[in-house]
């Protein structure tokens, strides 16, 4: 019925940073050549979206849609879209799959560049924009804006699933879920019997957790400033919980390094904070420990370290979507968690609509939140 046509939807708009976004009744143009619209069931609320909307984005450009975390129903495809069709049950990928650019073919990275200089512009692959709101032109997100009833993406910006699959939980697997447990199984490629160390335990944390237990680490250490972590992280399998505000003298990094024989196999940083990821990378074993982080830090803030922390045989290193290869990927991960084998539920603490999508954004400063799922529809 829609198909070929302008529709009108409501959105959640975010008109300039730092400010709640609105409601608003959007229009959103037809797919182009490539293009793929979506109707969006239901989006997840990530902290990079809070980040975004707070002004610390170099690529943060308003008016804007934001969202990224998102699950839905193929409404139309555009010319020579061959791998989704109408009716397609879809989760969106912030990190495109196109298989055919020097990154997709190299096999040593997950990060596709066919369509990120434009989606870091805000713009579709033509460099034009498909959303407008009382006759202004509004930039996309992320390659996804999924704070929408219908979006425009890349034909490479998603990916078909199990219609079974309830989106509703499976929208997770388009950001938190899956970048923490791809950053422990596929980037830092952990070790069965080894040790490992997660600072911050929030969505990617807990998820860093259950990628830890999946690889058959001996010994998972969760770090966090909130003592309300201690269960979480217990429930999602660390075998430890410290506290590093209540070490009274001692450091985190000198406390870790005492209590694993000289430092851990793997650590990561899943706060943005680039302290913490100062002293993930140093509780690091000599010679081999290998530090990755997944953080993502305000604008204008730079790591620091000696270099003999790296020249004493520790690793940093850097993860994004966890390393995963969302088309390629996320079909067999939908079916673990089909199956019972791999957690998404249990990350969900709240839930919300469109029309109180910022009480969701509140509820995510909250301390308890780990996440929120918007029902769009
Ligand atoms: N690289 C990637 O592909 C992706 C990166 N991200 C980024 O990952 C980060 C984590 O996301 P998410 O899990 O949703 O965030 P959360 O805010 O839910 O989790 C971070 C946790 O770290 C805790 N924390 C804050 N400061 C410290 C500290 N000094 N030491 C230990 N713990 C601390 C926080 O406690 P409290 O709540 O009390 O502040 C919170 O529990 C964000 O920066 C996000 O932008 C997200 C998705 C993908
Ligand atoms: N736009 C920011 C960088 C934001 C960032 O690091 N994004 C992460 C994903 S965060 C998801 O919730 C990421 O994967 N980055 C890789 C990429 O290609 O964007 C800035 O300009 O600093
Ligand atoms: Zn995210
Ligand atoms: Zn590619």
């Amino acid at each position: 019925m829609t198909k070929g046509e302008t529709i009108k939807c409501k959105a959640a708009v975010a008109w300039e940073a730092g400010k709640p976004m609105s409601i608003e009744e959007i229009e959103v143009q037809a797919p182009r050549a490539g293009e793929v619209r979506v109707q969006i069931t239901h989006t997840g609320l990530c902290h990079t979206d809070a980040y975004t909307l707070s002004g610390s984005d170099p690529e943060g450009a308003f008016p804007a849609i934001l969202g990224h975390e998102g699950a839905g129903i193929v409404e139309s495809v555009g010319e020579g879209v061959d791998h989704v069709k109408e009716g397609d049950s879809v989760i969106l990928l912030y990190t495109a799959e196109c298989r055919e650019c020097k990154f997709c073919k190299s096999g040593k990275t997950n990060l596709c560049q066919a369509v990120r200089a434009t989606q870091g512009q805000g713009v579709m692959p033509d460099k034009t924009k498909r959303f407008s709101c009382k006759g202004q032109e509004l930039n996309h997100f992320m390659g996804c804006s999924t704070f929408s009833q219908y979006t425009v993406v890349s034909q490479y910006s998603l990916v078909a699933i199990d219609p079974k699959a309830p989106r509703d939980k499976t929208c997770l697997l388009g950001c938190g879920v899956t970048t923490g447990w791809g950053a422990a199984t596929h980037t830092a490629n952990v070790e069965k019997g080894s040790t490992v160390a997660v600072f911050g335990i929030g969505c990617v944390g807990l998820a860093v957790l259950t990628g830890a237990v999946d690889a058959g680490a001996g010994r998972i250490i969760a770090i966090d400033t909130n003592d309300g972590k201690e269960s979480w992280a217990k429930k999602f399998g660390a075998t430890e919980f410290i506290n590093p505000t209540k070490l009274g003298d001692k450091d985190i990094v000198s406390h870790l390094v005492e209590i694993t024989d000289g430092g851990l196999d793997y650590t990561f940083d899943c706060t943005g904070n680039v302290k913490v990821m100062r002293s993930a990378l140093e509780a690091c074993h000599k010679g081999w420990g290998i530090s990755t982080i997944i953080g993502v830090a305000a604008a204008g803030q730079e790591i620091a370290t000696r270099p003999f922390q790296l020249v004493t045989g520790r690793k940093w290193q850097g993860s994004a979507f966890g390393g995963v290869k969302g088309r390629s990927e996320l079909p067999g991960i939908v079916e673990r968690y089909m199956n019972g084998t791999f957690k998404v539920d249990d990350y969900i603490t709240h839930t919300t609509d469109l029309d109180n999508i910022n009480k969701g954004f509140e509820y995510m400063k909250q301390g308890e939140c780990i996440r929120c799922v918007a029902k769009m529809s």
